[in-house]
């Protein structure tokens, strides 16, 4: 239920919002807004008339309902709604104020609504200016850049507020208690996408109604001990670096530009030599090639307690570091399933939201033929892992380490190649056509391009909260409080 309504009309009919007629009984009705399920994990605010010819017994549903839904705490009262006006395609500021705000004001919720000026004006809001105390959630109108504004300021606020320090990659963070509610309005929009199920502002807005929490793992970056940021879905060095950052030229071309530069990017064919190394997530159920898609937190809490039930659960065991060297096309860390429209299934389908891992996809050099195919599997049922130069780790911490920044002994080892490879350097300036591969990409973090190719990761479990409830796939009316009927 979103909320109870009172017919005020007293005679005869009156116009719906649709522009139809509605006849209104003898008696007053009282409307009901209800959340309705659609196809493609919609929701849909729907309407149903209750009528009763005594009064006495209307009022008290009334009064009732309103209690029970007053009573629910974690339903938000009041909310601060950031609105990025210049993201995806312009439309932030319309899709709030025409589809999601007249929903809010419905629900009884009150906001403070900020349209911001200038890039990071949301996240420095955050940090130093908001009345956090005054709210019980934060909106976030735009797309995963912007969504990366809201959490940036968020945590950091929130370790402040906490006497952590933010700046050490060894510190366990706070989580945040303030929810946060996406109403895309981005480009990708696959946070939104991979928490919900869809990209949709209405649906957004009725799970931020509704209540809805969902927790979800934050990887912090480091470079050298210096703190760079926090990721949610994507951290991707070569291919996704290198689109990210031709697009971000092309802004103009709104959403199509990642398309434009995903081509040209393809055929560009850039691959980048360095060092992969990794802690393996131990203790965990499931594997990132899991047939099965395991993505709501429902199913994450479930496999917990079968694994506490079997004994084995042991979420701080992890194993040793393990490292990778090798030439990549794309070294991809998927925190999320990152699923979008282009990539139904995403970078990673089998990966948790909330399960303090990431999972580390290494693509190595190979035929422009076989890194089609591999793309191409994001779009259809076929495994993109299941190549043999593709393969995948799930993970708790990893470091990357381009090759040119490896230390003195680690490239005395490779010194003969090393001036082999020098001369060529110099021969490909002077002729840029020869395609080779330069020393560097550069890392895509949700959509921003990081300072700094030698990194430092870790997953840091449940360190913020949604409105969302992670991908339903299970019937709706199945006893959900029971573990072993999932
Ligand atoms: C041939 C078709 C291949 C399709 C492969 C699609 C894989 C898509 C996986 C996308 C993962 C996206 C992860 C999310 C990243 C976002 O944080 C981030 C920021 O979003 P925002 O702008 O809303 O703020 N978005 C991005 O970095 C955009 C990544 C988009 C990648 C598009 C790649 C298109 C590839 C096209 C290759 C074409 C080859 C055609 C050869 C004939
Ligand atoms: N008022 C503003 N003016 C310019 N840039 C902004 C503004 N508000 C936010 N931004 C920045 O816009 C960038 C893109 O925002 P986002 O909402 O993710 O859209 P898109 O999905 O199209 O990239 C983010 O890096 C964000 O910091
Ligand atoms: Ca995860």
């Amino acid at each position: 239920i979103i909320s109870v309504r009172e017919e005020e009309e007293e005679n005869g009919s009156r116009q719906r919002d649709d522009g139809s007629w509605k006849k209104i009984r003898e008696r007053e009705g009282k409307d009901l807004l209800y959340v309705e399920r659609c196809q493609q994990h919609r929701w849909r605010c729907a309407e149903v008339t209750f009528t009763c010819s005594d009064e006495a017994v209307c009022q008290h549903w009334v009064s009732s309902i309103r209690e029970q839904l007053a009573s629910n705490t974690s339903r938000p009262k009041h909310l601060l709604v950031y609105i990025n006006p210049y993201g995806g395609k312009r439309q932030g500021k319309r899709i709030y104020e025409q589809k999601v705000a007249p929903l809010f004001t419905q629900a009884g919720i009150s906001t403070s609504v900020i349209v911001t000026e200038y890039a990071n004006h949301a996240r420095d809001h955050l940090k130093m200016e908001a009345e956090l105390k005054k709210f019980d959630g934060v909106v976030c109108v735009g797309g995963d850049g912007m969504f990366s504004e809201i959490i940036h300021g968020l945590i950091w606020r929130t370790q402040i507020d906490c006497g952590v320090d933010p700046n050490s990659p060894e510190e366990a963070l706070s989580p945040c208690s303030l929810r946060i509610g996406i109403i895309p309005a981005g480009s990708t929009d696959c946070i939104c996408f991979a928490t919900v199920g869809t990209n949709d502002p209405v649906t957004s807005a009725l799970h931020i109604i509704v209540g809805d929490s969902q927790p979800l793992d934050v990887c912090s970056v480091h470079h050298n001990n210096m703190f760079l940021r926090y990721s949610v879905s994507l951290l991707g060095y070569g291919f996704y670096g290198d689109v990210l950052s031709d697009s971000e030229r092309k802004r103009w071309m709104g959403p199509a530009r990642y398309d434009f530069s995903g081509l040209k990017m393809f055929l560009t064919h850039h691959y980048y030599e360095g060092t992969v190394s990794y802690l393996p997530a131990r203790g965990i159920i499931g594997t990132p090639r899991d047939a099965t898609r395991v993505k709501t937190v429902l199913a994450a809490v479930t496999s917990k307690v079968k694994s506490v039930c079997l004994g084995f659960f042991h979420p701080e065991s992890s194993g040793e570091w393990r490292t990778i060297r090798g030439k990549f096309l794309a070294i991809n860390a998927a925190s999320m399933s990152c699923a979008c429209p282009r990539s139904p299934k995403g970078l990673s389908p089998a990966a948790h939201l909330a399960d303090g891992t990431t999972d580390l996809i290494l693509v190595r050099k190979c035929s422009r033929f076989n890194f089609l195919r591999h793309l191409l599997r994001h779009t259809s049922k076929d495994d993109q892992f299941d190549l043999t130069f593709v393969e995948v780790h799930r993970v708790r911490r990893f470091r990357f380490m381009p090759r040119h920044c490896q230390s003195d002994s680690d490239l005395e080892l490779d010194l003969h190649e090393n001036s082999k490879r020098q001369i060529f350097s110099q021969i490909c300036k002077d002729h840029p056509a020869c395609g080779c591969a330069p020393a560097y990409s550069s890392w895509n973090c949700d959509g921003e391009i990081l300072t700094h190719t030698a990194i430092d990761v870790r997953v840091h479990c449940q360190l913020i909260k949604l409105f969302a409830r992670g991908i339903e796939e299970l019937p709706v009316f199945e006893d959900l409080t029971n573990p072993c009927a999932i």
